[in-house]
């Protein structure tokens, strides 16, 4: 019988937003059995830390690189995600000699797939000790280095989420909108096809950031009161992103922001929200086949502005919440960060030829011990 472990996944997404924390007891195959999650917001000045952390790595080539104030930006955040597992472990009256492994995403502070370049910051071996658990890390790379895309990686997490659609004949479709958006079609025969969408809320937050000062469109209410500008959502929809047959995955500095004189508060957001729900459906066009039903996690399933966009366009196919569908929308990447932890320990594949684009399916991973 395969080894059930319980695993903590960290995720801190392209949104920088905060750790998300969550724990399943898995296999790392058919068995899933989900547990807590905690999102733990960071704070305005160590948002602006990590933005800092993007402009530095902008000129490096090489992955190991870690400029000074960059190695300083990594440690604090190594020392962030120590204390939001502890504080995850508090909260719940968890023992830490109950978890088995920590699966660390760290952050991407620059992904340039055409050049074979992806950086995470986050010290996995500085994480073991400060937590005395052992931490698989850095999954993204052993995946390039075999020509893949490198992202994205929560498709095999999908896959075994998917399941019970498989069971009931039915083709779905998983639509994260994180900071980019991405999405996984998992077929009735279990066939697996994945990549980046388009931009999801980046542009958004960017937008209300650079015009209010709020780090996001709660609700999508300052959108819901807007009009779609024609020329402006032409422009992102026009990108050679979406021509092409192959598809390639995204930095979050792709798509540039909207400039502050070109709409109103509210056309611009409203723009946004349409842009990044056209994204998800152009993108689909390169699916295998018109998915049943669309379930819809991350962020961006609390805009409703973003969501009725989708809705609208979505001809044919169901559009669901993670939690219609039996999900978390808010937990999945974290839970898919703990599975794929679980999968390196058994050098299962992360990623598949369907996923990121990789030769043959690999495995991937740094395991760092206490
Ligand atoms: N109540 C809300 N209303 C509208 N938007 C929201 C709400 N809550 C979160 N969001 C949006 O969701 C974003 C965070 O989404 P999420 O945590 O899925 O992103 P991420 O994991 O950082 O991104 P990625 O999947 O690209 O790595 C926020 O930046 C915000 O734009
Ligand atoms: C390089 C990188 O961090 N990419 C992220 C980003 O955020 C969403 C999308 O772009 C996806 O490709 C990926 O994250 C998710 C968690 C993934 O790898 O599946």
């Amino acid at each position: 019988m395969d080894v059930v472990r319980t695993a903590i996944g960290l995720m801190s997404g392209t949104s920088m937003d905060g750790i998300d924390v969550a724990l399943i007891r898995t296999d790392g195959r058919g068995f899933i059995e989900r547990g807590p999650f905690l999102g733990m917001p960071y704070d305005a000045e160590f948002r602006g830390r990590l933005k800092r952390a993007l402009e530095l790595a902008r000129p490096l080539r090489d992955r190991n690189e870690r400029p000074g104030e960059l190695r300083e930006i990594e440690l604090e955040l190594t020392l962030r995600h120590a204390t939001a597992v502890t504080a995850f472990l508090e909260h719940f009256g968890l023992a830490a000699n109950g978890v088995d492994i920590l699966g660390f995403h760290g952050q991407t502070v620059l992904h340039r797939p055409d050049e074979g370049l992806t950086i995470q910051i986050g010290d996995g071996r500085e994480l073991a000790c400060r937590t005395g658990l052992s931490v698989v890390y850095d999954m993204r790379a052993n995946d390039m280095v075999h020509g893949g895309q490198g992202a994205p990686l929560v498709p095999a997490y999908h896959a075994a989420l998917a399941g019970k659609f498989q069971q009931a004949g039915e083709a779905v479709c998983f639509v994260n909108i994180g900071g980019i958006s991405n999405l996984t079609y998992i077929g009735a025969d279990g066939r697996i096809a994945a990549f980046d969408s388009g931009p999801g809320n980046t542009l958004i937050d960017q937008w209300v950031e650079m015009q209010t000062g709020r780090t996001y469109d709660p609700g999508g209410e300052i959108g819901g009161r807007g009009k779609v500008v024609p020329a402006l959502a032409e422009r992102y929809l026009n990108s050679p992103f979406f021509r092409g047959n192959v598809r390639r995955s995204l930095d979050r500095g792709d798509f540039a922001p909207l400039r502050p004189d070109e709409a109103s508060l509210e056309d611009g957001a409203r723009t946004l929200a349409h842009v990044a729900a056209a994204s998800i459906i152009k993108s689909a066009g390169f699916l295998p086949e018109r998915p049943s039903a669309y379930i819809v996690c991350g962020g961006g399933r609390l805009n409703g502005t973003l969501m009725g966009e989708l809705s609208a366009m979505t001809e044919g196919s169901r559009v669901l919440s993670a939690e219609a569908a039996g999900f978390d929308g808010d937990a999945m990447e974290a839970e898919a960060w703990a599975y794929l932890a679980v999968r390196s320990l058994d050098g299962l594949p992360l990623t598949f030829p369907g996923t990121t684009g990789v030769a043959a399916p690999v495995s991937g991973g740094v395991l760092a011990r206490p």
